[in-house]
């Protein structure tokens, strides 16, 4: 169902920062994530991104600054009750539950928007949620194309799979605010395009997105703004275009010859990034699926 943009609040940072010890790790950041867009966060290790997702996640509590969400002010708000008002995440380093199968992950994700009763559920007895919840396990499913993976346990899938069991689940919740700290860690070039896609049509649904990337192709095929961290501040912010050519963005990060440890490094952010292979009439999960690799073992906590 389309959302309407004017529907979605955006999620708005003001004058945030961040310490740890006498490390100002998110120094004075202003951020708006507004609905319909793909907001990109980008920047060298240790700029700063995961501490300011952190924040807007509600992980952290920042130590200045306000974030809001619409006229609500969030600062204080806990990160269930976040999820609650809308707002999924997924983590960095794959937080899934190795026991449970791909639909009960999803599943997961999507009580916690619902409501629907655990306990009712374990005892058979009806919940007016129940109907609701299965509604949105079946949509995130087909739409991170992991339909056919549903009962596989997550123990058994490659990294890359579970980066899309864990963007599922943010999906069940039916959030109108998406963030995502490097959703294309461990994802193959196939399923970075089609990742691609989804966050496009998603933001085009009405979404908010926040993406935290370091695959650069990815963040300049697919922002709508971007924003280079370094050293906790913003340095440079525009439309993707734009930022390309910005000196600081440049110097900071993009430029390859003092930037970016990671994805640019080799060259600049090509200006038409290889579209997705449309032609693989496979879903985006089931190309993933290969066995589980060295890499694959599945986290249950963040770092
Ligand atoms: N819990 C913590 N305690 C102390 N210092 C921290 C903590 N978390 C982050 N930092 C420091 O804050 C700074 C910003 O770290 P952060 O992880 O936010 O950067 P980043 O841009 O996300 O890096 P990366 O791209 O490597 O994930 C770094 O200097 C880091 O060492």
């Amino acid at each position: 169902m389309t959302r309407r943009q004017s529907d979605v609040p955006s999620l708005q940072a003001r004058g945030l920062v961040r310490h740890f010890g006498g490390l100002r790790a998110v120094d004075g950041v202003d951020l708006a994530v507004p609905p319909g867009e793909v907001t990109a966060v980008i920047g060298p290790n240790g700029a700063g991104k995961s501490t300011l997702f952190h924040c807007l996640a509600g992980a952290q509590r920042p130590d200045e600054g306000r974030i809001r969400l619409g006229e609500r002010d969030i600062t204080r708000l806990a990160d269930h009750r976040r999820a609650r008002l809308g707002i999924a995440r997924t983590f960095q380093v794959v937080s899934v539950f190795p026991s449970l199968t791909v639909a009960d992950n999803l599943r997961v994700g999507a009580e916690n928007r619902t409501g629907a009763s655990a306990t009712a559920r374990l005892l058979g007895l009806p919940d007016a949620a129940r109907g609701r919840t299965r509604t949105a396990v079946e949509a995130a499913l087909e739409l991170v194309g992991l339909t056919e993976l549903r009962d596989v346990r997550c123990g058994e899938l490659p990294t890359g799979t579970l980066r899309l069991v864990e963007l599922g689940r943010a999906l069940a919740s039916r959030p109108s605010v998406l963030l995502l700290d490097e959703p294309a860690s461990g994802l193959d070039d196939t399923e970075t395009g089609r990742l691609r896609v989804l966050l496009r049509g998603l933001a085009d649904d009405g979404l908010a997105v926040l993406l935290v990337e370091h695959d650069m192709e990815l963040v300049f095929g697919v922002a709508d703004s971007v924003h280079v961290m370094a050293a906790g501040r913003i340095v440079a912010s525009g439309p993707p275009e734009q930022v390309r050519e910005n000196e600081a963005a440049r110097a900071a990060y993009l430029d390859p010859v003092t930037g970016d440890a990671h994805g640019a490094a080799d060259e600049p952010p090509s200006p038409s990034p290889r579209p997705p292979d449309d032609e693989d009439p496979r879903p985006l999960g089931v190309r993933g699926s290969q066995p589980p690799d060295e890499q694959g073992t599945p986290r249950d906590g963040e770092r």
